[in-house]
């Protein structure tokens, strides 16, 4: 009886995957990773910490925290190196957190990771593709990885492809003759064959024309949509996080600056401006992002909020 009952707050997914959709698709709780820098062998072994005042080691996250309720579409932002690719690595099980845990519908990335890789998709630049074989071939390929039917499969991926504005005669051409920002089409395409449960997507509409990326965003969207995913989305495109994503995490040096939605950051950073109408986006991310946290004192201090970011980002700059 308590086997049933189970089963009946679960869902079926495919063969051997269930979900409890009652609980929070990715669950982020106190996460940190930390990357040693290469270094020479004899301070390797006199296990020196710095080198001429520079630290060894890269805080890549810091005691993130988040969590992330099914169909939603949560933006990370932050600026290079600033630990977004690390985050996105540990939640689909390519690196190890040092400390703390993460969960996709109740998974641990670490003890449960081969249920975890069945419910994450993750697209990122570095897709790997058989450069010979065209996109259909690839595609083909990937389905069969999952399963699905050849005949399922060939309809599935012409109507994505087509969505996603690849013109009929390049699903047959090989790989290698298309633009960089085709070949990202199709490592969109390869995540969307499957219909993820959760789709991680790092940076992808970075290097794609405005109507790709239009058309990217809308598929991303159709996804949530028709499929109930719930979708993690790293972008330097602040546009881009406004227009698509329900909430926003703002990362810097791997620490979580802020969270919220973009209305409600824009409407916050206004206000510490002493602005009555909404800032936009880029002055929120400049804002969270800045060398240190711009308060009402610091504004006080330099006369407006630019001048304020100004001169702390100077100071900055000469510390560095
Ligand atoms: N495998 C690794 N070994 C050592 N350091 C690493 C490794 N991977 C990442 N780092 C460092 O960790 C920090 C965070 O890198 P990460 O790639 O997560 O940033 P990011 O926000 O994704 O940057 P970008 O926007 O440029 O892609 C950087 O300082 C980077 O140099």
């Amino acid at each position: 009886m308590a086997v049933r009952d189970d089963l009946m707050v679960q869902t079926q997914l495919s063969e051997n995957v269930f979900i409890d959709p009652t609980k929070d698709a990715v669950v982020i709780d106190g996460v940190s990773k930390v990357f040693k820098k290469p270094r020479p062998l004899f301070r390797r072994f006199f296990n020196q910490k710095e080198v001429d005042g520079k630290k060894l080691e890269v805080r890549a996250v810091d005691d993130v925290s988040l969590t992330i309720k099914r169909r939603e579409i949560v933006g990370i932002l932050g600026a290079n190196g600033s630990g977004k690719s690390t985050l996105i690595r540990m939640l689909s099980t390519l690196l190890i957190p040092d400390t703390g845990s993460i969960s996709i519908f109740g998974y641990d990335v670490v003890k449960d990771e081969r249920m975890v890789q069945r419910l994450i998709n993750r697209v990122s630049v570095e897709a790997s593709f058989f450069k010979k074989l065209s996109p259909m071939e690839n595609l083909l390929y990937a389905a069969r990885l999952y399963n699905m039917s050849g005949a399922e499969a060939h309809s599935k991926i012409i109507a994505i492809l087509t969505r996603l504005g690849i013109k009929s005669d390049r699903i047959h051409a090989p790989l290698e003759n298309m633009s960089r920002g085709m070949q990202q089409k199709v490592a969109i395409a390869r995540a969307f064959l499957t219909a993820p449960i959760v789709l991680l997507l790092d940076e992808p509409t970075t290097g794609l024309d405005p109507r790709s990326k239009i058309d990217v965003q809308n598929f991303v969207e159709e996804l949530r949509e028709q499929h109930d995913a719930t979708i993690l989305i790293t972008t330097h495109d602040m546009d881009e996080a406004d227009a698509l994503c329900d909430r926003v995490a703002i990362i810097d040096q791997g620490r979580m600056m802020a969270l919220g939605e973009t209305g409600e950051l824009k409407r916050a950073v206004a206000a510490l401006m002493g602005r009555e109408d909404p800032v936009t986006m880029n002055e929120v991310f400049m804002h969270y992002t800045a060398s240190q946290l711009i308060t009402e004192e610091d504004i006080q201090r330099y006369g407006s909020w630019e001048k304020a970011f100004e001169a702390l980002e100077a100071e900055r700059e000469d510390e560095e």
